[in-house]
């Protein structure tokens, strides 16, 4: 086949654009499915019969949470109507009214002025009806494209009611060649191929049909290729395995208890609350694996451990039991150390992890960690900051900090920085496991502990200033980024 030579279905997409410009592809309506389109344009391409752009665009929509506070209301403007109904109400019965939502409900309206005191919820003359109105106003408008100014999407974003999507665009234009291809398209009459009624007719002994052109060049085959991020995984591990670490494996649905408790984190510390970490529900209440460590560990959270005091506060064990997903890989350590507990222990993994974060240039709500552990007896200090160094530096990085950092299992505790365009960038956390946690879990040598965010050392290792840019499903960029195996 000639270059310029076009198939029906080119045709057709020619015939459809030859007389519009910028045509965006999913304008172009003519009778074949959209994949057949989309083949079509991209045999143009090749043969150099149309112009294509590719335009990045981004689009907000509303998120099923959204939806549903559009038709119910917000859960703070149901607990507004509440109060309002009432001259003050206990937070119990606020809790009762609520249900699963009143966290979320009394978040919010603290933020509007109305906040519980001494036990009590109370409105003080607040009228927040037309704020309320609007806010679902603004919601419901995004589904007619309408985007609300900022701060309010940026808050329709962070809670999840609205979410942006990026998609790739393919803008056409016919070229002259197209032009002409169009015009000598069925100058011959050409049949395309045999059909029954060709034959039946005896009409195939003088048709012409269009000849195949065994030369012709077909699309490039792009094999198959790791993905940047299973690369630099593979080489993570890999330096974990040479330097003799164990892999250890966990769940991503985890006990709070392991995921927290076990690490010495209060039960009303703010990372536990709704907004940083995502309850599972379960309908029947689940065995807690390892009930002889619940007593060790309340006994060190009310009372602490030797000259410390412990957090004073009643521990709950029902809170324990809860079911999340896991917001950190320290609780791979933590279960496998205390089932290992016998011998000195070199472990690492490399897992996900889920937070309840809103997304933006240097976080994920769901990302990798690289955890990593040593229990032994020579275990130190110096051993944590030699072993940091020695794995960035492997991957060649020469030029991380360590700088002191707050951990509520560790003491001390190191956080790694680098500077990414002039920005301090944290790379992970890290620390040596403090008594409260290693007492109650009979871990009889000191441990180092670390959990290093792996999207963000991607950032560093490909020179990306965007940690979104990783998860792109734009193919072009992935073909390029495509590592050859
Ligand atoms: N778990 C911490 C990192 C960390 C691991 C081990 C010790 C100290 C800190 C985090 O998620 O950020």
């Amino acid at each position: 086949m000639e270059k310029n030579e076009i198939s029906p279905n080119e045709y057709k997409v020619l015939n459809f654009i030859k007389n519009r410009s910028d045509v965006p592809e999913e304008d172009i309506d003519v009778d074949t499915d959209r994949r057949i389109v989309s083949s079509s344009i991209s045999y143009l391409e090749f043969k150099n019969l149309i112009n294509v752009n590719k335009v990045t665009e981004e689009s907000v929509s509303i998120t099923e949470e959204g939806k549903k506070y559009i038709e119910n209301g917000f859960p703070e403007e149901k607990l507004y109507n509440f109060l309002a109904k009432h001259e003050k109400c206990s937070m119990k019965e606020v809790v009762d009214y609520m249900g699963s939502d009143y966290k979320i409900a009394i978040a919010n309206t603290a933020k509007l002025g109305i906040k519980p005191a001494n036990g009590e919820m109370a409105l003080h003359g607040e009228k927040l009806d037309d704020i309320f109105r609007n806010k679902r106003m603004e919601l419901s408008g995004i589904s007619n494209g309408k985007i609300p100014d900022k701060v309010t999407l940026d808050e329709f974003l962070h809670r999840g009611l609205a979410a942006k999507r990026k998609y790739t665009k393919r803008i056409i234009n016919i070229n002259e060649s197209g032009k002409e291809a169009l015009e000598s398209y069925g100058k011959d009459d050409y049949f395309e191929m045999l059909t029954p009624s060709l034959i039946a007719s005896g009409k195939w002994r003088d048709a012409k049909f269009r000849p195949y052109d065994l030369n012709s060049r077909v699309e490039p085959l792009n094999g198959a290729g790791l993905h940047p991020l299973t690369y630099l995984i593979e080489k993570v591990r890999k330096i974990f395995l040479e330097m003799g670490f164990t892999e250890m494996h966990g769940h991503f649905i985890e006990y709070t208890g392991w995921n927290m408790d076990m690490l010495f984190i209060p039960q009303d510390h703010p990372a536990r609350d709704l907004q940083d970490t995502y309850y599972v529900e379960s309908k029947n209440p689940v065995e807690f694996e390892n009930p002889e460590i619940l007593d060790k560990v309340k006994r060190v959270h009310e009372h602490g451990y030797g000259k410390y005091s412990g957090w004073n506060y009643k521990w709950s064990e029902d809170e324990a039991k809860k079911l999340i997903l896991r917001t950190h890989t320290t609780v791979n350590t933590i279960r496998y150390l205390y089932n290992h507990r016998d011998k000195p222990q070199y472990i690492f993994s490399i897992e996900k992890v889920f937070r309840h974060e809103s997304v933006d240039w240097k976080h994920l709500s769901e990302l990798y960690q690289i955890e990593g552990a040593v229990y032994g007896s020579d275990v130190n200090l110096s051993t944590l900051k030699w072993l940091l160094t020695e794995f960035y530096s492997r991957l060649g990085f020469k030029n991380i900090r360590l700088i002191p950092s707050y951990y509520p299992y560790t003491e001390p505790s190191m956080d790694v920085a680098v500077d990414i365009n002039g920005k301090e960038v944290e790379l992970g956390g890290s620390g040596i496991f403090r008594p409260e946690v290693t007492k109650p879990m009979e871990l009889k040598e000191p441990v180092l502990a670390f959990g290093l965010g792996l999207e963000r050392l991607a950032m560093l290792y490909y020179n990306f200033n965007d940690i979104r840019e990783i998860y792109n499903s734009d193919l072009d960029w992935l073909k390029n980024y495509k590592i050859k195996f």
